[in-house]
């Protein structure tokens, strides 16, 4: 877990509280002489979750974050962060009251000069300190370290703080010595809460970044990954790094990202010791796109029209609000089920799928965030997210409140991160509420060969049909004509007829 560096104090940890002043004054906790914000007690969601994780009180992360704090800042209006120190994402200036645009682009779509910048901003934020959040590297009991008196937290980086954030979200829970840990828990994964921990997740290294190049207008990128095919696109050069031509799973040296050192490795450790996973690095990063030959359905991408069917399903997610759920817009991006919605264990579609086809580091849970892609396969996951909210404006109910996994629950707060922020603040249109919003084409629907036939056959049935129609009514309407021209004659000799017969009949009659 996370917190800021002043609240790490003995005494701090101690008194359950974090409301630093964001200038430094006695007194001045969460800027509250200004107006900014104050100090109060923080909820923690206690409603039921799901049955699959069946323990209590055995770890750290249940109804977050108050094994370590129950006090924290709540900010005003455009105030924002640990200390209410900052604005909302969207907003600068003194008094936060100024709107900037933030605006996440396709990053294939970007100029040269564009593709190097955020390769190099991402290289700073890799061996930059983080200026606020150091991470703690022992569970709670061990917390006051060998002596009782030595809080365990340590420095890390800025992207580091994002990789080790998704590792503690992830990581099994540690039973005690000789135990096997109980992997059946996930705070960000298999649950309604997959998409907005992800969302906060980025926001968080954007707003980080931002601040560290002193440009409140930075955006990350996205990938699409809906490009189908065996290429990664983006695995070049100038972007993510290219494959290296002396080992397929290694990264060109000609790419900063080769540099690159990954953190969270050792997990055997961290599930038998009861560690955790802390700021060293260790491997280089490894990736070998498409190249899973004992799994041939993850050799290729997601295709466009993948995301145009999940985009049309309209649930938001569906009990038991977990990876087996069918028919759930969540599940569904998220790849446990088909696109079109139906849940089926052998199936690796959209996110999932994108993971699994980096082959390496980037698709393995607990390490993926090492590899950079990470942040643009997430930004694009965020844009489909973000556009089905946009298409079929589900009300607040939608999301649920209760037995959705532990983590997941509408109003729990979201492990690890500091100040809490839940589910449901994440669960909200991105442009309106949170200050950015994604330059993205969504792809028109195309049709295969066995529709645009079955279309041609029906178009020409129904040709015939109407020229059928057309024709007869023609005839019906030239023999109506027709029968009408003639009455005046058949009319004449109708009447001229009648008037032999009356003369016949007379004579007759005489006779
Ligand atoms: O096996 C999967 O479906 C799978 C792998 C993987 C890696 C990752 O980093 C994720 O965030 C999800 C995920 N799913």
């Amino acid at each position: 877990w996370s917190f800021p560096r002043e609240c790490v104090t003995p005494e701090g940890l101690q008194s359950g509280q974090c409301c630093p002043s964001p200038t430094g004054v006695a007194g001045d906790e969460c800027g509250s002489s200004t107006g900014r914000g104050q100090c109060v007690t923080i909820e923690a969601d206690s409603r039921r979750h799901g049955p699959q994780y069946p323990y209590a009180g055995r770890d750290d992360r249940e109804r977050w974050p108050l094994r370590f704090f129950n006090r924290t800042c709540r900010c005003n209006g455009n105030f924002t962060g640990y200390n209410c120190g900052r604005c909302r994402h969207g907003l600068t200036g003194p008094n936060c009251d100024q709107r900037i645009s933030v605006v996440r682009r396709n990053i294939m779509q970007m100029s040269t000069a564009e593709k190097q910048a955020f390769v190099n901003a991402l290289d700073q934020a890799k061996r930059t300190v983080h200026p606020d959040l150091v991470i703690c590297t022992r569970r709670y009991q061990e917390l006051f370290g060998p002596d009782g008196n030595t809080p365990q937290f340590e420095n890390i980086t800025i992207y580091n703080y994002f990789v080790w954030s998704h590792y503690y979200s992830v990581s099994k829970t540690y039973l005690g010595p000789g135990q096997t840990s109980f992997g059946g828990v996930d705070f960000s994964h298999e649950g309604p809460g997959f998409v907005t921990w992800h969302r906060f997740h980025l926001l968080q290294l954007e707003r980080d970044m931002q601040d560290m190049l002193g440009n409140p207008t930075f955006a990350l990128p996205y990938w699409n990954f809906a490009i189908g095919g065996s290429e990664c696109d983006i695995c070049t050069d100038d972007l993510l790094g290219a494959r290296s031509t002396f080992d397929m799973s290694s990264i060109s040296p000609n790419s900063v990202f080769s540099q690159w050192r990954v953190i969270c490795e050792s997990v055997d450790d961290y599930d038998t010791l009861g560690t955790i996973c802390n700021s060293t690095e260790s491997s280089p990063i490894r990736r070998n796109p498409a190249g899973n030959v004992a799994r041939p359905m993850v050799q290729r991408l997601p295709e466009p029209k993948d995301v145009l069917d999940c985009l049309e399903i309209n649930t938001f997610d569906t009990p038991p609000y977990y990876s087996t759920s069918s028919e759930s817009f969540r599940n569904t991006i998220e790849g446990y089920s088909a696109p079109q919605g139906m849940y089926d264990p052998v199936i690796r579609s959209l996110h999932n799928l994108a993971h699994l086809f980096l082959n390496g580091t980037g698709g393995q849970t607990h390490l993926s965030p090492n590899d950079p892609i990470f942040v643009l396969l997430h930004t694009f996951t965020d844009a489909i997210f973000d556009e089905w909210l946009r298409r079929h404006q589900p009300g607040d109910t939608v999301y649920p409140d209760e037995n959705a996994p532990i983590g997941h629950n509408r109003r729990f707060n979201m492990v690890p991160f500091w100040p809490p922020v839940t589910n449901a603040e994440m669960f909200v249109p991105a442009p309106e509420n949170l200050g950015y919003s994604y330059e993205v084409q969504w792809p028109a629907r195309t049709f295969t060969l066995s529709e645009i036939i079955s279309v041609a056959v029906i178009a020409a049935v129904l040709v015939v049909v109407v020229v059928g129609i057309i024709i007869a009514c023609a005839m019906r309407s030239h023999s109506y004509n027709s029968a009408e021209a003639l009455e005046p004659l058949l009319a004449e000799t109708y009447r001229r007829y009648s008037e032999e017969d009356r003369r016949l009949d007379k004579s007759q009659s005489v006779v």
